[in-house]
């Protein structure tokens, strides 16, 4: 298999309990290009966070390697920032504070303070967060705590931005808002993302590709879709738009139909 920017290749995962072993994933293989941004769905517990904390090196794969741009992951590391379904912040810190000590961390040695001043105020007004730049999360609200979380991420330049239901809990129109946002960052930015996501609109929205992943126990990629729809992408337009439609529907009957089968069949 030859490499891409990112390539798992051959993941299996166990989780070993005293005498018991969890086979969680098998044989996962897949290639992303550089600046795509690919979306993994499936059912709850499948493993897709599995996944991503392998990609992070949070978890050690059992079996299997991930290359990212040449070098095989091993341990987590600031060229793959990770944001949370449920904001990370320190709470003790402010929103400016909050983003810099993770910019000192990674360019300390290598930019100087006024230069680290201007990059941490580059990545909060990436996310429209520059009017709360002395508040603390406590005095923000969840949706502007995950455009933080968005901005520490963004800030540290990372080569793949992971991504684990960065959305998932907000409401409907914040989390519309912030996807909004999140794809025009990424038009600007062209960053390689990892999500997971369980909003089948969220997912045909924002991707280039999504990975739909098998139920486990040793859970597989199922199908992998291409997103072909033209970016800037309009969420009001696409609601009408029987490309998008289709798209959706693929995912749901993979998700609903086929899936349901093979839990059937399990059973
Ligand atoms: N540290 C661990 N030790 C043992 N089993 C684990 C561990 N972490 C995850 N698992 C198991 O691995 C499986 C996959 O978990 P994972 O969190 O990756 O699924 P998921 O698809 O992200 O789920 P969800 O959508 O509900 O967040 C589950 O059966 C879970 O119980």
């Amino acid at each position: 298999m030859s490499n891409s920017y990112l390539t798992i290749e051959q993941v299996n995962k166990r989780f070993n309990t005293g005498k018991t072993s969890n086979d969680v994933l098998r044989d996962i293989n897949l290639k992303i290009e550089r600046g795509e941004y690919i979306s993994i769905i499936g059912h709850s517990g499948c493993g897709k966070s599995t996944v991503l904390n392998i990609v992070a090196g949070l978890l050690d794969a059992s079996d299997g390697v991930v290359i990212l741009d040449g070098k095989e992951v091993k341990g987590p590391g600031p060229e793959r920032s990770m944001v949370f379904q449920n904001h990370s912040l320190l709470p003790w810190l402010t929103v400016y504070e909050n983003v810099a000590i993770a910019v000192n961390k990674v360019f300390g040695s290598s930019m100087g303070k006024a230069e680290r001043d201007e990059w941490v105020r580059y990545n909060l007004n990436l996310v429209n967060m520059t009017h709360a730049l002395h508040q603390r999360p406590d005095e923000i609200s969840g949706g502007m705590k995950q455009r933080v979380g968005i901005a520490r991420a963004l800030s540290m330049q990372p080569k793949v931005l992971l991504l684990d239901e960065p959305f998932g809990a907000l409401d409907a129109l914040t989390r519309a808002h912030l996807q909004d946002e999140v794809m025009r960052i990424q038009n600007e930015l062209k960053n390689t993302v990892m999500m997971i996501t369980h909003d089948v609109d969220e997912a045909v929205l924002l991707s280039d590709r999504i990975v739909m992943m098998t139920n486990g126990p040793a859970a597989t990629i199922g199908e992998v879709l291409d997103i072909d729809l033209p970016r800037p992408r309009d969420r009001i337009a696409l609601a009408d738009d029987p490309t998008y439609n289709r798209y959706r529907q693929a995912v749901l009957r993979f998700l609903y139909e086929k899936q349901r089968k093979v839990e059937k069949s399990a059973a």
